[in-house]
Protein backbone atom coordinates (compact mmCIF):
# COMPACT_ATOMS: atom_id res chain seq x y z
CA UNK A 1 0.00 0.00 0.00
CA UNK A 2 1.37 3.23 -0.67
CA UNK A 3 1.58 5.92 1.84
CA UNK A 4 0.52 9.55 2.02
CA UNK A 5 3.44 11.53 3.06
CA UNK A 6 3.61 15.01 4.37
CA UNK A 7 6.19 16.91 3.86
CA UNK A 8 6.44 19.46 6.90
CA UNK A 9 8.71 22.36 7.75
CA UNK A 10 9.23 23.48 11.24
CA UNK A 11 8.94 27.38 11.82
CA UNK A 12 11.33 28.11 14.97
CA UNK A 13 13.64 25.95 16.67
CA UNK A 14 13.23 26.76 20.17
CA UNK A 15 11.62 23.78 23.07
CA UNK A 16 8.04 22.25 21.53
CA UNK A 17 9.73 22.16 18.33
CA UNK A 18 11.73 20.20 19.28
CA UNK A 19 9.25 17.82 21.08
CA UNK A 20 7.36 18.03 18.41
CA UNK A 21 9.96 17.27 15.54
CA UNK A 22 10.98 13.99 17.41
CA UNK A 23 7.14 12.89 17.68
CA UNK A 24 6.98 13.02 13.91
CA UNK A 25 10.46 11.04 13.53
CA UNK A 26 8.15 8.20 15.69
CA UNK A 27 6.91 5.57 13.38
CA UNK A 28 2.83 5.82 12.53
CA UNK A 29 3.27 2.02 12.63
CA UNK A 30 4.21 2.34 16.59
CA UNK A 31 0.42 3.62 17.35
CA UNK A 32 -1.64 1.40 14.28
CA UNK A 33 -0.94 4.39 11.27
CA UNK A 34 -0.51 2.38 8.40
CA UNK A 35 -1.06 4.91 5.67
CA UNK A 36 0.19 7.98 6.11
CA UNK A 37 4.04 9.23 6.57
CA UNK A 38 5.23 12.28 8.05
CA UNK A 39 8.82 14.03 6.72
CA UNK A 40 10.74 16.41 7.91
CA UNK A 41 12.04 18.40 4.88
CA UNK A 42 13.44 21.66 6.14
CA UNK A 43 13.39 24.03 9.57
CA UNK A 44 13.94 27.61 9.95
CA UNK A 45 15.57 29.48 12.79
CA UNK A 46 14.74 33.28 13.17
CA UNK A 47 19.04 34.11 14.08
CA UNK A 48 20.74 31.70 11.79
CA UNK A 49 21.13 28.98 9.70
CA UNK A 50 23.60 27.26 11.75
CA UNK A 51 21.27 27.02 14.57
CA UNK A 52 18.36 25.53 12.43
CA UNK A 53 21.21 22.81 11.56
CA UNK A 54 22.12 22.39 14.83
CA UNK A 55 18.61 21.81 15.51
CA UNK A 56 17.65 18.95 12.81
CA UNK A 57 20.83 17.35 14.10
CA UNK A 58 19.85 17.28 17.56
CA UNK A 59 16.46 15.36 16.18
CA UNK A 60 18.29 13.07 14.41
CA UNK A 61 16.82 14.51 10.68
CA UNK A 62 18.94 13.91 7.65
CA UNK A 63 18.70 15.55 4.62
CA UNK A 64 16.36 18.49 5.54
CA UNK A 65 16.90 21.98 4.27
CA UNK A 66 17.89 24.48 7.42
CA UNK A 67 17.66 27.82 6.84
CA UNK A 68 18.64 31.61 9.21
CA UNK A 69 14.93 32.95 8.09
CA UNK A 70 10.97 32.08 8.35
CA UNK A 71 11.07 34.22 4.43
CA UNK A 72 13.23 31.39 2.73
CA UNK A 73 11.23 28.41 4.93
CA UNK A 74 7.96 29.54 3.22
CA UNK A 75 9.18 30.07 -0.38
CA UNK A 76 10.66 26.57 -0.16
CA UNK A 77 8.50 24.29 -2.50
CA UNK A 78 9.27 20.84 -1.29
CA UNK A 79 7.18 22.26 1.96
CA UNK A 80 3.58 20.81 2.14
CA UNK A 81 2.61 22.56 5.65
CA UNK A 82 4.64 24.26 8.27
CA UNK A 83 4.41 23.97 12.08
CA UNK A 84 4.04 27.46 13.73
CA UNK A 85 6.42 27.16 16.83
CA UNK A 86 6.95 30.94 18.61
CA UNK A 87 5.57 32.45 20.89
CA UNK A 88 2.34 33.45 20.61
CA UNK A 89 2.30 37.08 20.38
CA UNK A 90 3.91 36.08 16.73
CA UNK A 91 1.70 33.74 15.48
CA UNK A 92 -0.45 35.76 13.75
CA UNK A 93 2.56 37.39 12.01
CA UNK A 94 4.05 33.91 11.20
CA UNK A 95 0.51 32.34 10.07
CA UNK A 96 0.33 35.47 7.59
CA UNK A 97 3.72 34.68 5.91
CA UNK A 98 2.80 31.07 5.78
CA UNK A 99 -0.56 31.45 3.95
CA UNK A 100 0.21 34.10 1.74
CA UNK A 101 3.14 32.03 1.11
CA UNK A 102 0.61 29.85 0.08
CA UNK A 103 1.61 26.94 3.02
CA UNK A 104 -0.85 24.94 4.84
CA UNK A 105 -0.28 25.63 8.73
CA UNK A 106 -0.33 23.89 12.08
CA UNK A 107 -0.33 26.99 14.15
CA UNK A 108 0.83 26.54 18.16
CA UNK A 109 -1.62 26.98 20.94
CA UNK A 110 -2.88 29.90 21.66
CA UNK A 111 -3.50 30.33 17.77
CA UNK A 112 -3.32 34.17 18.29
CA UNK A 113 -3.19 37.10 20.71
CA UNK A 114 -7.11 37.56 20.29
CA UNK A 115 -10.06 37.12 17.76
CA UNK A 116 -9.49 39.18 15.16
CA UNK A 117 -6.51 37.69 14.37
CA UNK A 118 -7.48 34.47 14.72
CA UNK A 119 -10.41 35.42 12.25
CA UNK A 120 -8.45 37.30 9.27
CA UNK A 121 -6.08 33.74 9.42
CA UNK A 122 -9.43 31.81 8.86
CA UNK A 123 -10.68 34.02 5.95
CA UNK A 124 -6.93 33.81 4.63
CA UNK A 125 -6.61 30.31 4.85
CA UNK A 126 -10.12 30.26 3.20
CA UNK A 127 -9.43 32.43 0.55
CA UNK A 128 -6.57 30.87 -0.46
CA UNK A 129 -7.98 27.13 -0.34
CA UNK A 130 -5.59 26.41 2.41
CA UNK A 131 -5.26 23.90 5.44
CA UNK A 132 -5.60 26.01 8.93
CA UNK A 133 -5.39 23.84 12.07
CA UNK A 134 -4.64 25.56 15.88
CA UNK A 135 -2.11 22.78 17.45
CA UNK A 136 -4.60 22.21 20.22
CA UNK A 137 -2.37 18.69 20.25
CA UNK A 138 -4.80 17.10 23.61
CA UNK A 139 -8.12 16.94 21.98
CA UNK A 140 -5.80 14.30 19.40
CA UNK A 141 -4.90 11.95 22.01
CA UNK A 142 -7.26 8.89 22.37
CA UNK A 143 -8.22 9.70 25.64
CA UNK A 144 -9.83 12.74 24.34
CA UNK A 145 -12.08 10.78 22.12
CA UNK A 146 -12.96 8.55 24.70
CA UNK A 147 -14.21 10.99 26.98
CA UNK A 148 -16.12 12.81 23.73
CA UNK A 149 -17.64 9.33 22.57
CA UNK A 150 -18.79 8.53 26.62
CA UNK A 151 -20.47 12.01 26.42
CA UNK A 152 -22.47 11.39 23.18
CA UNK A 153 -23.38 7.75 24.01
CA UNK A 154 -24.78 9.31 27.17
CA UNK A 155 -22.67 7.29 29.68
CA UNK A 156 -22.90 9.37 31.81
CA UNK A 157 -26.44 11.07 31.60
CA UNK A 158 -26.73 14.95 30.75
CA UNK A 159 -23.32 16.51 31.52
CA UNK A 160 -24.27 19.28 33.78
CA UNK A 161 -20.92 20.58 34.65
CA UNK A 162 -17.32 20.52 33.87
CA UNK A 163 -14.11 21.81 36.32
CA UNK A 164 -10.34 21.75 34.63
CA UNK A 165 -7.55 22.85 36.22
CA UNK A 166 -4.07 22.85 34.92
CA UNK A 167 -1.71 25.23 37.66
CA UNK A 168 1.79 24.40 39.10
CA UNK A 169 3.92 26.07 41.70
CA UNK A 170 6.49 28.19 40.22
CA UNK A 171 8.39 29.70 43.29
CA UNK A 172 9.13 33.29 43.03
CA UNK A 173 12.09 34.80 41.22
CA UNK A 174 12.12 32.00 38.65
CA UNK A 175 10.84 34.12 35.84
CA UNK A 176 12.37 36.92 35.09
CA UNK A 177 9.60 39.80 32.98
CA UNK A 178 11.06 38.94 29.68
CA UNK A 179 10.26 35.19 30.14
CA UNK A 180 7.21 34.32 27.04
CA UNK A 181 5.19 32.83 30.40
CA UNK A 182 4.87 35.99 31.58
CA UNK A 183 5.60 39.17 29.84
CA UNK A 184 3.22 41.21 27.88
CA UNK A 185 4.97 41.79 25.06
CA UNK A 186 5.04 37.94 24.41
CA UNK A 187 1.43 37.74 25.25
CA UNK A 188 2.79 35.97 28.37
CA UNK A 189 0.35 34.93 31.41
CA UNK A 190 -1.63 31.83 32.25
CA UNK A 191 -4.65 32.40 30.57
CA UNK A 192 -2.98 32.00 26.73
CA UNK A 193 -0.72 29.73 28.50
CA UNK A 194 -2.11 27.16 30.34
CA UNK A 195 -6.00 28.05 31.06
CA UNK A 196 -6.60 27.20 27.52
CA UNK A 197 -5.55 23.51 28.40
CA UNK A 198 -8.43 24.18 31.04
CA UNK A 199 -10.73 25.59 27.96
CA UNK A 200 -10.07 22.83 25.64
CA UNK A 201 -11.65 20.33 28.44
CA UNK A 202 -14.34 22.17 28.82
CA UNK A 203 -15.13 23.50 25.41
CA UNK A 204 -14.62 19.81 24.18
CA UNK A 205 -17.18 18.46 26.54
CA UNK A 206 -19.53 20.88 26.87
CA UNK A 207 -19.54 22.53 23.44
CA UNK A 208 -17.96 20.22 20.69
CA UNK A 209 -20.39 17.45 22.31
CA UNK A 210 -23.43 19.73 21.55
CA UNK A 211 -25.32 19.57 17.30
CA UNK A 212 -25.64 23.10 17.57
CA UNK A 213 -23.60 24.78 20.33
CA UNK A 214 -24.19 27.66 21.37
CA UNK A 215 -21.32 30.51 22.63
CA UNK A 216 -21.13 30.45 26.30
CA UNK A 217 -21.18 33.61 29.01
CA UNK A 218 -18.56 34.55 30.21
CA UNK A 219 -17.45 35.30 33.87
CA UNK A 220 -13.47 35.20 35.28
CA UNK A 221 -11.02 36.90 37.59
CA UNK A 222 -7.75 36.74 37.25
CA UNK A 223 -4.34 38.34 39.75
CA UNK A 224 -1.50 39.84 37.83
CA UNK A 225 2.14 39.20 38.25
CA UNK A 226 4.90 41.73 38.42
CA UNK A 227 4.56 42.06 34.63
CA UNK A 228 1.08 43.08 34.40
CA UNK A 229 -0.40 39.65 32.91
CA UNK A 230 -2.25 36.95 34.71
CA UNK A 231 -0.76 34.30 37.23
CA UNK A 232 -4.17 33.18 39.08
CA UNK A 233 -7.13 32.97 36.82
CA UNK A 234 -10.36 31.60 36.94
CA UNK A 235 -13.36 31.27 33.74
CA UNK A 236 -16.86 30.24 35.09
CA UNK A 237 -18.60 29.61 31.51
CA UNK A 238 -22.64 29.48 31.20
CA UNK A 239 -22.88 27.40 27.70
CA UNK A 240 -26.79 27.87 26.99
CA UNK A 241 -28.44 24.89 25.89
CA UNK A 242 -31.55 23.47 24.02
CA UNK A 243 -32.42 20.62 26.64
CA UNK A 244 -30.92 20.08 29.46
CA UNK A 245 -30.47 23.48 31.12
CA UNK A 246 -27.77 25.61 31.13
CA UNK A 247 -24.19 23.82 31.16
CA UNK A 248 -21.10 25.39 33.28
CA UNK A 249 -17.53 25.07 32.71
CA UNK A 250 -14.99 26.48 35.36
CA UNK A 251 -11.82 26.69 33.67
CA UNK A 252 -8.95 27.67 36.06
CA UNK A 253 -4.99 28.02 36.01
CA UNK A 254 -2.54 29.33 38.62
CA UNK A 255 1.36 29.22 39.47
CA UNK A 256 0.27 29.62 42.94
CA UNK A 257 -1.42 25.93 43.77
CA UNK A 258 -0.95 22.82 42.02
CA UNK A 259 -3.59 20.64 39.99
CA UNK A 260 -1.32 17.48 41.78
CA UNK A 261 -0.71 18.70 45.02
CA UNK A 262 1.20 15.76 46.55
CA UNK A 263 3.02 15.09 42.79
CA UNK A 264 1.44 11.72 42.66
CA UNK A 265 -0.67 12.21 39.67
CA UNK A 266 -3.70 10.81 41.67
CA UNK A 267 -5.53 14.01 41.87
CA UNK A 268 -8.84 14.53 39.11
CA UNK A 269 -7.51 17.73 37.54
CA UNK A 270 -10.79 17.48 35.17
CA UNK A 271 -14.09 16.45 36.30
CA UNK A 272 -17.14 16.08 33.63
CA UNK A 273 -19.91 15.65 35.84
CA UNK A 274 -23.45 14.03 34.38
CA UNK A 275 -26.69 13.18 35.70
CA UNK A 276 -25.44 9.47 35.73
CA UNK A 277 -22.07 10.01 36.66
CA UNK A 278 -18.72 11.40 35.97
CA UNK A 279 -15.23 11.31 34.34
CA UNK A 280 -12.24 12.25 36.30
CA UNK A 281 -8.92 12.82 33.84
CA UNK A 282 -5.66 13.01 36.01
CA UNK A 283 -3.28 15.84 36.26
CA UNK A 284 -1.34 17.03 33.79
CA UNK A 285 -4.31 17.98 31.43
CA UNK A 286 -2.38 18.23 29.08
CA UNK A 287 -0.95 15.24 28.19
CA UNK A 288 -3.15 13.25 30.57
CA UNK A 289 -2.25 9.30 30.69
CA UNK A 290 -5.23 8.22 33.12
CA UNK A 291 -8.72 8.18 33.26
CA UNK A 292 -11.75 7.31 35.75
CA UNK A 293 -15.56 6.78 34.79
CA UNK A 294 -17.69 6.59 37.79
CA UNK A 295 -21.39 5.66 37.46
CA UNK A 296 -24.05 6.07 39.41
CA UNK A 297 -25.38 2.41 39.32
CA UNK A 298 -21.56 2.33 41.03
CA UNK A 299 -19.75 0.76 38.53
CA UNK A 300 -16.16 2.03 37.76
CA UNK A 301 -13.96 2.38 34.88
CA UNK A 302 -10.58 3.10 35.42
CA UNK A 303 -7.75 3.22 32.39
CA UNK A 304 -4.74 4.30 31.61
CA UNK A 305 -3.63 5.79 28.22
CA UNK A 306 0.35 5.62 27.81
CA UNK A 307 1.86 7.69 25.35
CA UNK A 308 2.71 5.00 22.64
CA UNK A 309 6.39 5.40 20.49
CA UNK A 310 9.88 3.09 20.69
CA UNK A 311 11.66 5.58 22.77
CA UNK A 312 11.88 8.77 20.64
CA UNK A 313 9.50 11.14 22.26
CA UNK A 314 11.61 13.80 24.62
CA UNK A 315 11.34 14.66 27.98
CA UNK A 316 8.19 17.15 27.95
CA UNK A 317 8.73 20.88 27.73
CA UNK A 318 7.59 21.98 30.72
CA UNK A 319 7.57 25.77 29.97
CA UNK A 320 9.89 27.30 32.88
CA UNK A 321 13.21 26.51 31.11
CA UNK A 322 13.26 23.06 32.94
CA UNK A 323 13.90 24.93 36.09
CA UNK A 324 10.54 23.80 37.74
CA UNK A 325 8.48 20.54 36.79
CA UNK A 326 10.08 17.12 35.44
CA UNK A 327 9.54 15.05 32.32
CA UNK A 328 6.44 12.86 32.94
CA UNK A 329 6.86 10.93 29.88
CA UNK A 330 8.12 7.36 30.71
CA UNK A 331 11.24 5.27 28.96
CA UNK A 332 10.24 4.52 25.81
CA UNK A 333 6.85 6.96 24.98
CA UNK A 334 6.46 9.60 22.48
CA UNK A 335 5.24 12.48 23.66
CA UNK A 336 1.92 12.30 21.62
CA UNK A 337 2.57 15.52 19.21
CA UNK A 338 2.17 12.83 16.71
CA UNK A 339 -1.67 12.66 16.89
CA UNK A 340 -2.16 16.10 16.05
CA UNK A 341 0.09 15.72 13.06
CA UNK A 342 -1.78 12.59 12.28
CA UNK A 343 -4.81 14.67 11.94
CA UNK A 344 -3.32 17.40 9.64
CA UNK A 345 -1.65 14.51 7.55
CA UNK A 346 -5.32 12.87 7.29
CA UNK A 347 -7.46 16.11 6.88
CA UNK A 348 -5.34 16.83 3.51
CA UNK A 349 -5.17 13.45 2.04
CA UNK A 350 -9.21 13.50 2.06
CA UNK A 351 -8.96 17.26 0.50
CA UNK A 352 -10.50 19.29 4.03
CA UNK A 353 -8.90 22.68 5.10
CA UNK A 354 -9.59 22.41 8.96
CA UNK A 355 -9.79 19.69 11.26
CA UNK A 356 -12.52 17.81 11.77
CA UNK A 357 -11.91 17.24 15.38
CA UNK A 358 -11.49 21.31 16.14
CA UNK A 359 -13.64 22.89 13.52
CA UNK A 360 -11.87 26.94 13.30
CA UNK A 361 -15.04 27.99 14.04
CA UNK A 362 -13.88 26.60 18.05
CA UNK A 363 -11.11 27.90 17.60
CA UNK A 364 -12.55 31.15 17.33
CA UNK A 365 -14.97 30.86 19.97
CA UNK A 366 -12.26 30.20 22.55
CA UNK A 367 -10.09 33.44 21.31
CA UNK A 368 -13.28 35.26 21.99
CA UNK A 369 -14.07 33.69 25.45
CA UNK A 370 -10.33 34.79 26.35
CA UNK A 371 -10.64 38.15 24.93
CA UNK A 372 -13.58 38.58 27.02
CA UNK A 373 -11.19 37.32 30.40
CA UNK A 374 -8.80 40.08 29.16
CA UNK A 375 -11.26 42.83 29.05
CA UNK A 376 -12.86 42.05 32.43
CA UNK A 377 -9.37 42.10 34.20
CA UNK A 378 -7.48 44.55 32.51
CA UNK A 379 -4.91 42.58 30.60
CA UNK A 380 -3.28 44.17 27.82
CA UNK A 381 -0.60 43.56 25.59
CA UNK A 382 1.14 46.27 22.71
CA UNK A 383 -0.82 47.28 19.91
CA UNK A 384 1.97 45.64 17.52
CA UNK A 385 1.37 41.94 18.52
CA UNK A 386 -2.86 43.10 19.38
CA UNK A 387 -2.98 44.19 15.61
CA UNK A 388 -4.40 42.67 12.75
CA UNK A 389 -2.12 44.87 10.22
CA UNK A 390 0.42 42.74 8.33
CA UNK A 391 3.18 42.75 7.90
CA UNK A 392 4.44 44.64 10.95
CA UNK A 393 8.01 43.96 12.97
CA UNK A 394 7.30 42.82 16.28
CA UNK A 395 9.23 44.99 19.11
CA UNK A 396 11.66 42.96 21.34
N1 LIG B 1 1.83 22.05 22.77
C1 LIG B 1 2.58 22.15 23.85
O1 LIG B 1 2.63 21.27 24.68
C2 LIG B 1 3.39 23.35 24.06
C3 LIG B 1 3.16 24.45 23.29
N2 LIG B 1 3.92 25.56 23.47
C4 LIG B 1 3.62 26.71 22.60
O2 LIG B 1 4.68 26.81 21.64
C5 LIG B 1 5.06 28.15 21.44
C6 LIG B 1 6.54 28.29 21.69
O3 LIG B 1 6.84 27.91 23.00
P1 LIG B 1 8.30 27.35 23.42
O4 LIG B 1 8.80 26.42 22.41
O5 LIG B 1 8.18 26.91 24.81
O6 LIG B 1 9.13 28.71 23.36
P2 LIG B 1 10.72 28.88 23.15
O7 LIG B 1 11.03 30.20 23.73
O8 LIG B 1 11.45 27.69 23.62
O9 LIG B 1 10.87 28.93 21.57
C7 LIG B 1 10.28 29.92 20.80
C8 LIG B 1 11.04 30.08 19.52
O10 LIG B 1 10.42 31.11 18.77
C9 LIG B 1 11.42 31.86 18.08
N3 LIG B 1 11.13 33.28 18.16
C10 LIG B 1 10.91 34.10 17.09
N4 LIG B 1 10.71 35.35 17.48
C11 LIG B 1 10.83 35.37 18.81
C12 LIG B 1 10.77 36.39 19.79
N5 LIG B 1 10.55 37.69 19.47
N6 LIG B 1 10.97 36.07 21.07
C13 LIG B 1 11.18 34.79 21.42
N7 LIG B 1 11.27 33.77 20.53
C14 LIG B 1 11.09 34.06 19.24
C15 LIG B 1 12.75 31.61 18.76
O11 LIG B 1 13.81 31.59 17.84
P3 LIG B 1 14.22 30.64 16.60
O12 LIG B 1 13.37 30.87 15.43
O13 LIG B 1 15.59 31.09 16.36
O14 LIG B 1 14.12 29.25 17.13
C16 LIG B 1 12.51 30.46 19.72
O15 LIG B 1 13.30 29.37 19.45
C17 LIG B 1 4.14 28.97 22.34
O16 LIG B 1 3.06 29.44 21.58
C18 LIG B 1 3.65 27.98 23.38
O17 LIG B 1 2.37 28.27 23.87
C19 LIG B 1 4.94 25.58 24.36
C20 LIG B 1 5.21 24.53 25.17
C21 LIG B 1 4.40 23.33 25.12
O1 LIG C 1 1.64 24.19 26.22
C1 LIG C 1 2.16 24.12 27.31
O2 LIG C 1 2.08 22.96 28.00
C2 LIG C 1 2.90 22.71 29.10
C3 LIG C 1 3.17 23.98 29.88
O3 LIG C 1 4.05 23.73 30.92
C4 LIG C 1 3.72 25.02 28.97
O4 LIG C 1 4.06 26.20 29.66
C5 LIG C 1 2.72 25.33 27.92
O5 LIG C 1 3.21 26.25 26.98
Amino acid sequence: MSKYQLKWGILAVGGIAETFARDLTVSPETRGVKDIEHIIVAAAASSSQQRAQAFLEKVGVRNAKAYGSYKELVQDSNVDIIYIATPHSHHYQHAMLCLEAGKNVLCEKAFTTNAAQAKILIEKAREKNLFLMEAAWTRYFPISQYVRDQIRSGAIGTVQRTFADLSSIVPAGVLKEDNRLISPKLAGGVLLDTCIYSLTWVFQTLYSTQDKPSPPQVLSSARKNIAGTDEHTSILLTFPRQQGGDAHGIATASMHVASDADGTGSLPAVRVQGTDGEIQIFHPCFRPTKSRLARSNGKTEEKDWPQLGPGKGSGWWNGFGNEVGKSNNAEGEGHGMFWEADECAYALKDGHKESRVQMLAESLEVMEVMDEVRRQNGIVFPHDIETTDYPVEIAR
